[in-house]
């Protein structure tokens, strides 16, 4: 069964209801500029109503004081969605001892050719090339191009991120076989709120496939 992530949870009452409704992952995002931004004080509380959901922190270009602020909450699943290069992914996992994520925004069938090179992450996340203006790495909804997948042999545990919501994630699994996937936008209404029924309806959608 397709693994999933809602990402950019802020409210508890979301948060035990991901949770409930069966979400592998539950997102907190540390990253400022994200209209999702909680801080590490804020977490230890969402933290709380998790249950069997494992929680991730999303970082971007993070230094060792945030890194630890969040560590210190007892999120052992870091999300790196910046320009972090593959020695920082490798420094970040040995200090921290967590299983870590590299997040790759892709535009291209050259964008992903790189990923290979992250031999110290976990997991390799495939999300879309955030656009030139923006002021943080991902988290805008938009997907790109999934047949730039079709050859891609992954060299990890992949997960599929980018633009997904209730009505297309379903043809995204079947597009690219992936073995897991990542909403936030698809999931709110307004944004950096999310919405009860559309992450009912995107968990029964992902699971379903
Ligand atoms: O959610 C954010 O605000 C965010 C900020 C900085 C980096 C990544 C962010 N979100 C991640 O972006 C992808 C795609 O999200 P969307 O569903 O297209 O909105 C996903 O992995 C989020 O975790």
């Amino acid at each position: 069964m397709t693994r999933v992530k809602i990402c950019g949870l802020k409210d508890p009452d979301l948060v035990r209801l991901c949770a409930a409704e069966g979400a592998d992952w539950v997102g907190f995002v540390f990253v400022e500029a994200s209209p999702r931004y909680v801080t590490p004080e804020a977490a230890e509380t969402l933290l709380l109503g998790v249950g069997r959901s494992v929680p991730v922190a999303l970082l971007a270009d993070a230094d060792d004081t945030l890194i630890d602020r969040v560590t210190a909450t007892g999120i052992r699943v870091l999300q790196l969605h910046g320009r972090e290069t593959p020695e920082r992914v490798a420094e970040i996992r040995a200090r921290t001892g967590c299983e870590v994520w590299k997040a790759f925004g892709v535009e291209t069938a050259e964008d992903i050719a790189g990923a290979g090179a992250f031999a110290a992450a976990d997991r390799l996340l495939i999300d879309a090339k955030p656009p030139k203006d923006a002021d943080r790495t991902g988290g805008h909804g938009q997907a790109f191009d999934w047949s730039i997948l079709n050859d891609w042999a992954a060299p990890k545990p992949w997960i599929l991120a980018g633009g997904l919501t209730p009505e297309n994630v379903a043809g995204a699994i079947a597009a690219t076989g992936a073995p897991a996937v990542d909403v936030s936008s698809g999931v709110e209404r307004l944004r950096g709120l999310k919405d009860k029924e559309l992450v009912r309806a995107f968990l029964r959608a992902a699971k379903e496939v």
